[in-house]
Order: C-alpha cells, then sequence, then structure tokens
C-alpha cells in the first residue's frame, strides 16, 4: 500500500509498518537519490562514542546523508570479552541512539566481513538482530556488508545466496564485492592493482535476480584498482565502473573501498562513473589522532602535572580535540563526493521513547 514514509518529509512510498527506523526501502531511495543526483555518501568507520559523534556531527554539519559503519575489529573493540557479535550489537545501539539527535539520514553499517569471519561473526549477528526484531526491538543495522572476493566468484555467490535472506528478515540490504578472483591490494592481500570483470560482476548480479531483487536493492563493491589503507592507489581505472555498467546492462549502486588517501580528481571521476558510497577509515582514523596530538602539543607537557594538568589529562579534553577534528574531515568528505547540502530531512523516534514496541504496534 503506498504512503507517504515516516521518517522522510514528502516521500511516498509503501509503508512496511516499521515506524521505528529507516525501513529497506528508504535506504533504496537515498541510494537512487546519490544515483541521480551524481553524488555519492560518506561511509565512515567507527569504533567508539567520540568516533561516532564525529562522524554523526560531520555529516549533519554538511547536510548530507550518509553510511556511519563498524568493522570486525570495531566491533571487537567495543565488546568487554572481544565478541564482535556482542561489540557489533552494543556499538549498534549506541549508533542508532546517536543518530536521534540528528537530522539527516544515517545509515548503520557493518562492514568487511570475510568469507572466514561470517560463521562467527555476520552469520552469528544476523541471528541475533532478528530474535530482537521479533522481541519487537527498534532495528539496529540497516545494511551489512559481505566481503567474498577472496574466494572463486561461484562460492562467493553461493555464499551471497545462504546470507540474503538472513539480511531481509532483518529488512537489512546488502553490500557485497566481486573482486579481483582472490581479492588483492583492494583488501591488502596482494600488492598489485586487481580488476573485477564483467563476467564476475554478472555472477554476483544473477544471485539477486534470482532472488526476485534488482540492482537498486543492494549495494556492489568491485576492484578497480583501489586499496584500503595507507597504500598508494597508483593505477585507478573509475572508468572500469561505467564498461562494467555497460556491459552487463544495469547501473549498479557501486561502493569505492578504501577511499582514504585518494586524489580528489580519482574520487570526483569515480562518482562520475557510478560510486553511490565511498568508505573511509584511515583518514578519519589519521584526523582523530592529529586533533589529539595537537591538542598534547600545546598542552606542552602540563597533562603530565597531576597538580595543574587537569584540563589536559582529562579525558573529555583531549577526546573533544580529536573529535573536533574528525568532524571537519568528514565534512569534508561530504564534500568531495557532492552529497553535502542534499540530505533529505528526516525524523528519527526519540531517543526517549522506548526501543521496543508496546504490545500491538
Ligand atoms: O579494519 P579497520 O581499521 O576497522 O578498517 C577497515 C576499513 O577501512 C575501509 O576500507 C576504509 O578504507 P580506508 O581505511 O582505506 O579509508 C573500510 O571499508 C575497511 O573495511
Ligand atoms: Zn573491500
Amino acid at each position: 500500500m503506498a504512503s507517504t514514509s515516516p521518517h522522510f518529509e514528502g516521500m511516498d512510498m509503501t509503508d512496511t509498518g516499521n515506524t521505528f527506523t529507516m525501513t529497506k526501502a528508504e535506504v533504496r531511495q537515498l541510494l537512487d537519490d546519490a544515483h541521480n543526483g551524481g553524488f555519492a555518501y560518506p561511509a565512515i568507520n567507527i569504533s567508539n562514542l567520540d568516533t561516532a559523534i564525529a562522524a554523526m556531527e560531520g555529516l549533519e554539519q554538511a547536510n548530507s546523508a550518509g553510511f556511519v559503519q563498524v568493522s570486525i575489529g570495531g566491533a571487537k573493540q567495543a565488546s568487554p570479552t572481544g565478541d564482535p557479535v556482542e561489540g557489533s550489537i552494543i556499538i549498534g545501539r549506541m549508533m542508532r541512539d546517536l543518530r536521534k539527535s540528528h537530522h539527516v539520514p544515517i545509515m548503520l553499517h557493518t562492514d568487511h566481513c570475510h568469507a572466514d569471519y561470517v560463521d562467527t561473526w555476520l552469520k552469528p549477528l544476523l541471528v541475533e538482530l532478528k530474535k530482537l526484531k521479533d522481541a519487537g526491538e527498534e532495528k539496529i543495522f540497516d545494511s551489512f556488508m559481505f566481503d567474498g572476493s577472496h574466494d572463486e566468484i561461484h562460492d562467493n555467490a553461493a555464499t551471497i545466496r545462504e546470507l540474503l535472506p538472513m539480511v531481509e528478515a532483518v529488512d537489512g540490504v546488502l553490500e557485497v564485492e566481486a573482486g579481483g578472483k582472490w581479492g588483492g591490494m583492494e583488501d591488502g592481500v596482494a600488492d598489485k592493482a586487481v580488476y573485477s570483470t564483467p563476467e564476475d560482476v554478472a555472477v554476483i548480479q544473477q544471485v539477486f535476480k534470482d532472488l526476485g531483487l534488482d540492482e537498486d536493492d543492494y549495494l556492489l563493491a568491485v576492484a578497480f584498482g583501489n586499496a584500503h589503507g595507507t597504500a598508494v592507489i597508483p593505477d585507478l581505472k573509475p572508468e572500469l565502473l561505467s564498461e562494467i555498467a555497460e556491459k552487463t546492462g544495469v547501473r549498479n549502486m557501486y561502493v569505492f573501498h578504501g577511499g582514504s588517501g585518494s586524489s580528489d580528481e580519482d574520487v570526483r571521476a569515480a562518482v562520475k562513473d557510478g560510486v553511490v558510497k565511498m568508505n573511509v577509515d584511515t583518514d578519519t582514523q589519521y584526523e582523530f589522532t592529529n586533533g589529539i596530538d595537537a591538542f598534547f602539543v600545546a598542552a606542552d607537557g602540563k597533562q603530565r602535572s597531576h597538580r595543574v594538568g587537569k584540563k589536559y589529562f582529562d579525558p573529555r579534553k583531549w577526546n573533544a580535540a580529536g573529535r573536533k577534528a574528525m568532524t571537519a574531515k568528514v565534512a569534508q568528505v561530504a564534500e568531495l563526493l557532492g552529497s553535502a547540502g542534499h540530505a533529505r530531512k528526516v525524523t528519527y523516534r526519540s531517543v526517549l521513547e522506548p526501543v521496543v514496541a508496546p504490545a500491538g504496534e
């Protein structure tokens, strides 16, 4: 039944009955906005309260929608026992609460789950999230990434086939990767650039088609010479994205992994060639820590004095400096990606309202 979105002003769409948080249909709408508008969303990795606030504040300041995401490393860090499932839920609930203080659409995402972690992270997490959903708890994550790019393409496809119903069951969107055959520089596996092929992408597209989904229902990372971390990117070929779209006959919702360290020119070219989401971790980590570093340089050693150094050694003070520097970087990424100024106005359920629906809602 067509009705107005509970969260986006003036948006006509199918009402999924989910009055809590962003629906899958709304995520799809945001991706469509980016593709049609020729821009991409920042996807910022976070690992704690301060980095989460910095990511969300940066998006808000830029008036940009975006993704805030947690990797397995971030999730383990957030768990007192180092369990990534527990950590994802802890940090996911925190992110869900934090975004309610903002007015831009913020999608909550779990980042890179390699095939090796599917059984210990993504699958058990999806099982737990379904239990929480069935108990009436407000949705936590909007999307999930499975990275099967290290596997042979049909093994990659088989895992996607297994995961999709589990992701659908929690109203989520799946991000997948049709990488160079064995991963490569993009995932820190090899030291040379790798490139996805239209044939590999077609295998992945078929999995979704078979399940009645189209290319706007999922996110697709491909290897086009990109690299995670601090690696320099000498052989980026953004034009490969357009080429694959043309050869496979569909536009694809492309994701740029390892956005850090890319030149502005390369990023703009990738967006022009169809990227709608760009992951950034290393560059925002760098800004956060450098903000803190500058704070301590200015403190000039006073933080070591128990008697006079309180306004320097108080963790709130130096974390605030890191947060401020990272916020500015996130806003800058949104400007570069062109998403700044394009956010739909969003209304989240208040953080003061219960996260478990009263019976009958
Ligand atoms: O393992 P970490 O440090 O949490 O970060 C990993 C993440 O970095 C991102 O690729 C972003 O890449 P950059 O760090 O190169 O910006 C994520 O997609 C990736 O999974
Ligand atoms: Zn990747």
